[in-house]
């Protein structure tokens, strides 16, 4: 069976066998999991709430004879990439080695294994979001979309006249929310590259948040001509103290997803109407959501930060590159080296009508983990040349792989996982 009994034995100090979690070790690897990211333990409530969501398939634990000392888990799904196709996924959502264990080889040995299984079992690309930034390269995983954090002061910030919105914002019960959400997102649709879909059991911890006995989070659906067509999430942070008793409440959004731009400024319009709040702040929303340009007065859309979201790991070159559209220009030659899946390292010609690999020489040499830079368009390889990521072997074929490679959208996941 792919992924059983990798050894890992690092200067004498570690044994460790990485292999399936068993469904009597699922509770444990997800107390190592919330361990390793400095969470409560899982109480008996929660598990019972919510442990359906880390079922055991897909999950390698790194093991000390019984005891659980890594996790690597992920589920399947598929991702949305650019020209509209939509590829199998393996959405990574749970890594983390015991404290007493770290940098002995554990994480590396558990990505050898969690990929060797993507790759057995056809996935062509793998996804994850990172909790640092200098972990996930050596494994292949390249930022891939990144997302920007908005800060819209109120009453300041307020949509101009012309930005177009119609219909209805109606807010949920938790019970409505749950029931009416899912089906709501799935309509939506993959309409931006790297959005993912969402399968079942990613859904039990954001209903916990919405109506857990924590649940914080509020929801407001919006009506087009057409039925919901658009939904946010959103919580609040009481910022009144007895020193500022107007200060009023910060609004956090969670989430916000629209299947058009009307659907879309009307929840935003919404969020900026809600009395004693003292402004609206989003954080991982696409980088080209034109809200300055949406306001009366463009600069009280202050972008806050600008941060790596989704990091994209091509598993089988040939086939993430040949399921994307490209642009029309000249082709290109790329010479792609992936240390983890040697399979993948070889010559691959990107044409407008599509792409195989070739015997011809290279125009620009690249790691795995840059081309999942490059692939969903958020970088362009002017760039990734200019930051000594791609090596330009041809004179002028960055700014035709440019041409190719360009979208007019930028990527976006939108989904927490
Ligand atoms: C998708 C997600 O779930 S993101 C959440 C990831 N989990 C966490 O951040 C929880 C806290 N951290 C941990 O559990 C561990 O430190 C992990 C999982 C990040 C790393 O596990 P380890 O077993 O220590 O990694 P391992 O020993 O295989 O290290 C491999 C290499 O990565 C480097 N590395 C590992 N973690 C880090 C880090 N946090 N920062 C910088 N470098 C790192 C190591 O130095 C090593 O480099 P080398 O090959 O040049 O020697």
């Amino acid at each position: 069976m792919p992924g059983t009994g990798t050894d890992g034995r690092i200067g004498g100090m570690t044994d460790f066998d990485v292999r399936p979690v068993t469904e009597d070790e699922r509770r444990g690897t997800l107390d190592l999991l919330g361990r390793s990211l400095h969470t409560n333990r899982i109480s008996d409530e929660s598990w019972a709430r919510y442990g359906d969501s880390w079922p055991a398939a897909h999950k390698f634990g790194a093991f000390d004879g019984t005891t659980p000392i890594g996790i690597a888990s992920s589920f399947d799904t598929d991702i949305a990439v650019p020209g509209g196709a939509v590829l199998p996924l393996g959405a990574v959502d749970g890594i983390g080695v015991r404290a007493d264990r770290t940098r002995r080889g554990v994480l590396t040995a558990m990505m050898a294994v969690q990929l060797e299984d993507f790759v057995a079992r056809g996935i062509p690309l793998a996804a994850l979001h990172a909790s640092e930034p200098t972990i996930y390269g050596r494994f292949g995983y390249g930022s891939a979309a990144l997302g920007k954090t908005v800060w819209l002061p109120r009453p300041a910030a307020r949509l101009h006249d012309r930005v177009p919105a119609a219909g209805d914002v109606r807010m949920l019960t938790p019970q409505e929310a749950l029931a009416e959400i899912p089906g709501l997102y799935r309509r939506i649709g993959l309409h931006r590259a790297g959005m993912i879909g969402r399968p079942a059991e990613w859904w039990p911890i954001a209903h916990d948040r919405l109506a857990g006995p924590t649940g914080s989070h509020v929801v407001a659906v919006h009506s087009g001509p057409d039925g919901d067509d658009g939904f946010v999430v959103y919580d609040t942070v009481d910022r009144r103290t007895l020193e500022s008793p107007d200060e009023g409440a910060v609004l956090k959004v969670r989430e916000l997803h629209a299947a058009d731009p009307v659907a879309r400024a009307a929840l935003w319009r919404f969020l900026l109407s809600i009395d004693l709040v003292s402004g609206v702040r989003a954080r991982y929303r696409p980088v080209d959501e034109p809200l300055a340009a949406m306001l009366a007065d463009h600069r009280h859309a202050r972008t806050a930060d600008v941060e790596d979201d989704l990091w994209l790991r091509p598993v089988d070159v040939a086939a993430a590159l040949a399921a994307r559209a490209y642009r029309a220009a000249d082709p290109v030659v790329l010479a792609v080296t992936d240390r983890q899946l040697p399979a993948n390292t070889g010559h691959y010609e990107v044409t407008p009508d599509g792409t195989h690999r070739t015997d011809a020489a290279a125009d620009l040499a690249l790691d795995a983990d840059t081309l999942g830079m490059l692939y969903l368009g958020q970088w362009s390889a002017t760039a990734l040349a200019e930051a000594g990521r791609i090596e330009v072997r041809t004179p002028g074929a960055a700014a035709r792989a440019d041409e190719l490679f360009t979208t007019v959208t930028a990527p976006w996941c939108g989904t927490h996982f």
